[in-house]
């Protein structure tokens, strides 16, 4: 049996990136790219990301800080912006995603300081 263990920080990252996801209503950051439907999509991002990765990390423990976590979140987002241009609707989505992000990680540092 996986035996993740539920430290006060994990139950929050996880709770962040529930938050997170909540904002992605198309899902179009919850798995990585497909390269079947992106062919040349490696060719242009060096270091993908997505929510689903994001949580294999949180349950390998590979988060040391919240600003690791943010870092991977600023990555889908970067990402986005990079391959897709400005007047698509993956651009606006991840915008969109940028803005519900950040009042997101915001309170998440306030509740991060306050566990200490
Ligand atoms: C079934 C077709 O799916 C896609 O082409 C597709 C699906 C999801 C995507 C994406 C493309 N591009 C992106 O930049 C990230 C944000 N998500």
């Amino acid at each position: 049996v996986l035996e993740v263990q539920l430290t006060p920080f994990n139950i929050l990252l996880r709770a962040v990136l529930s938050q997170l996801q909540e904002k992605d209503q198309y899902s179009i950051f919850a798995q990585p790219v497909s390269i079947k439907e992106v062919p040349d999509y490696l060719d242009h991002i060096k270091h993908p990301m997505d929510y689903s990765t994001m949580r294999k990390r949180i349950d390998a423990h590979n988060y040391r800080s919240l600003e690791e976590f943010e870092a991977d979140f600023n990555l889908i987002i970067s990402n986005c912006m990079t391959y897709n241009a400005k007047d698509t609707f993956f651009y606006k989505a991840a915008q969109r995603m940028q803005d519900h992000g950040g009042s997101i990680l915001r309170r998440a540092r306030r509740e991060a300081e306050r566990i200490g």
